[in-house]
């Protein structure tokens, strides 16, 4: 079997250490690895499948040699150095927003488009987190009857910003327990422990920011629905891990509730968890506590749309998903798998 050069860039990140782990989990023919990051992370290691690897700044060179890169590191950095990448003769898979719209580059959740994988020109990208959370589900039932429209809110955990995410909501939490003053903010607009913050990335068209219209142009070149209309709005909750989502789908032709939970427990990538009588409430309805560190998306809370007056026509439901692996390095790791099987 085949072995790959392979490169994390980003692999101190948030998404590039899970990286790290789905490569192992995946059972990805991993010959080399190479991890680049920042020149503050050179010189440290890593432990990999045993072996210590060794971090190295992340500079054109570094791609040498490598079959696959997996992209985690922000739009500017990934714009400068993952075409260096593609011109020495890797093929990428990139995290960041910088090349999802560009009409030369796959944009792939492997459920739903993995044909798409085939026209890459050496770049391929991931979707949104907070889309990838939100489409899983809604592709079994677009399959079963015609989605046209989706009304959505987010509430999306800390660690969707990244390491500095993560540490800031703990850092607050502990300086709460402790009676203390809170330290000011940086990686969030505001206080984000006891507090909602209802706005992700900058303001766009309309007053919607650039998080809310990623479902709607990412999920239209997805699911190849150029037509589809999104209304979305995001928030920052404080919870560590695992972004979670209140979807409501107005179809084209009739779907029953029913038929709906059916599509959805057979659907690939997802779990139902769609049970009010549980005893336990975690068996009731997906919660991100539960929904963190696996690979599914959990969807629960399914009702018909009582607001649709075509009644039978509309969908409401919940769904939790952890946004570092299935909205990021687990739907890319996925990817790298399936240009193996080219
Ligand atoms: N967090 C999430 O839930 C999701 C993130 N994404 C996307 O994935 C990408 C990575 O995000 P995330 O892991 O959260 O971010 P983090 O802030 O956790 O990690 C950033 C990474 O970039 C590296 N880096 C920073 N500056 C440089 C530099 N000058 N040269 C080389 N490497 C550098 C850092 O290395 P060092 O440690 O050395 O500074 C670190 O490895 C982003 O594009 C983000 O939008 C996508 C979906 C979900
Ligand atoms: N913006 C998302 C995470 C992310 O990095 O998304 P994107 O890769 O589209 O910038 C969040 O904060 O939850």
């Amino acid at each position: 079997m085949k072995q790959y050069t392979v490169a994390i860039l980003g692999a101190t990140g948030a998404v590039g250490t899970q990286m790290l782990q789905c490569l192992d989990e995946q059972d990805f023919p991993v010959g080399k690895l190479k991890l680049l990051a920042s020149a503050r992370s050179a010189g440290k290691a890593v432990e990999f499948r045993g072996e210590q690897v060794v971090i190295e700044e992340a500079r054109p060179e570094a791609f040498e040699g490598c079959d696959i890169v997996l992209g985690a590191v922000e739009d500017d950095l990934a714009k400068t150095l993952l075409p260096e990448a593609v011109k020495r003769g890797a093929v990428v898979v990139d995290n960041s927003h910088a090349f999802r719209l560009d009409p030369d580059v796959p944009l792939v959740v492997p459920e739903i488009n993995a044909e798409d994988i085939k026209w890459h020109k050496g770049l391929i990208a991931n979707p949104n987190c907070a889309t990838i959370i939100g489409l899983v589900p809604t592709w079994p039932l677009h399959k079963l009857a015609g989605v046209k429209r989706m009304v959505v809110s987010t509430y999306q955990a800390a660690s969707g910003a990244g390491v500095p995410g993560m540490r800031e909501l703990e850092e607050q939490l502990a300086a709460l327990g402790r009676g203390e003053q809170l330290p000011d903010p940086r990686a969030f607009a505001a206080q984000l422990a006891n507090n909602l913050i209802p706005q992700i990335g900058g303001v766009k068209e309309e007053g919607f920011t650039s998080e809310e219209m990623k479902l709607q142009n990412e999920g239209r070149k997805i699911m190849h629905l150029p037509e589809l209309r999104v209304n979305c709005t995001c928030v920052r909750v404080p919870v560590l891990r695992s972004h979670s989502e209140s979807i409501t789908l107005e179809f084209e032709r009739d779907i029953t509730v029913e038929e709906a939970r059916e599509a959805l427990a057979a659907a690939p990538g997802v779990k139902l968890v769609d049970d009010m009588d549980a005893a336990d409430a975690s068996d009731r309805y997906p919660m991100p506590l539960f929904t963190s560190d696996q690979d599914l998306i959990w969807v629960g809370r399914v009702r018909r749309d009582i607001s649709n007056p075509e009644v039978t026509r509309g969908i409401t439901f919940w769904c939790c998903g952890d946004q570092i692996r299935k909205g990021a390095a687990t739907n890319a790791v996925q990817i790298a798998k399936l240009l193996t099987e080219e």
